[in-house]
């Protein structure tokens, strides 16, 4: 899927300023865009009106069309979004995973496919696809039965993963916001290896774009969008970025002599 960007203005309701102003954006069909940027800068926000969720003002083209031009419907089909504040449903492993795609859900190969992209399958080990997962954590909850797995969050990030994933196989925009907040670092760089992979497999051209605060996973992206303040100031490869030496090289070089020190 293309997405065009001109001019992209949003205001969140009762709000007395722009949240989003004058973003122009061009990503191709079948690559990677990465965006990053401090917190509270528009970033999420940003993904969800490229998605379609927010009426903006300006001109957001899809495949050459406008946007509003399409039955949301057809943009859900196309998507496959995981953000922040993903659910965790009290039922069990395969309908935490297979709500992401409704008509696999009884297909356990599709599941498992889906599994192994997004880091869950030793959950499956564990519990069982029936198993049933506990929303409440270790603590139990009211109505809930004593025979549920608790996770942890991280474990919690792979099913919600797993549950992107398995919508991912039919999406053209694939969009994970801080997919890796909750995951050790081998987990995380299995991921990106997954979520650089999906634009390019079978000839496919799916485009994904992803929100992280981790330099050395954006820098792989084929490009990089710098927000501030609501707007986009930088976007590029990473190597173009670098030898602007500008807000993209300062913020990558504050990260990297963090690990330095
Ligand atoms: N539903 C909302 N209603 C009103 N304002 C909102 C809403 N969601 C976000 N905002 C505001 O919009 C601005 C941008 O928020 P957004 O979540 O897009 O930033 P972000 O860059 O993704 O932040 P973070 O890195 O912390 O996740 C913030 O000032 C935030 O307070």
């Amino acid at each position: 899927m293309s997405i065009v960007a001109t001019n992209l203005n949003f205001r969140y309701p009762g709000a007395n300023k722009d949240v989003l102003h004058g973003i122009n954006l061009t990503i191709l069909p079948g690559t990677t865009l990465a965006i990053v940027g401090l917190n509270g800068s528009g970033k999420t926000t940003l993904t969800k009106a490229l998605m379609g969720l927010y009426e903006h003002q300006g001109s957001l083209l899809l495949n050459g069309r406008p946007i509003t031009a399409y039955d949301p419907a057809t943009i859900h089909r196309r998507t496959s979004c995981l953000f922040q504040d993903f659910c965790r449903y009290s039922f069990t492993l395969r309908e935490n995973v297979g709500i992401g795609n409704v008509d696999q859900m009884a297909e356990d190969t599709a599941l498992e496919i889906a599994m192994d992209r997004g880091g869950a399958l030793g959950i499956k080990e564990k519990v069982g696809l029936e198993g049933k997962l506990n929303r409440y954590g270790s603590g139990g909850g009211e109505g809930e039965d004593e025979n549920t797995a608790s996770l942890s969050g991280g474990q919690w990030q792979r099913v919600a993963l797993s549950r992107s994933f398995m919508r991912a196989s039919e999406a053209d925009l694939v969009i994970f916001d801080e997919p890796s907040a909750s995951l050790d670092p081998k987990a995380e760089a299995q991921l990106f290896d997954r979520i650089h992979a999906l634009s390019r497999q079978n000839g496919r051209r799916c485009t994904t774009i992803y929100i992280s605060h981790r330099f050395s996973t954006g820098m792989k992206a084929d490009q990089i969008a710098v927000v501030e303040d609501g707007t986009i100031t930088e976007c590029g490869p990473h190597a173009e970025l670098m030898a602007k030496a500008g807000r993209y090289a300062e913020l990558y070089n504050i990260q990297k002599a963090g690990f330095e020190e």
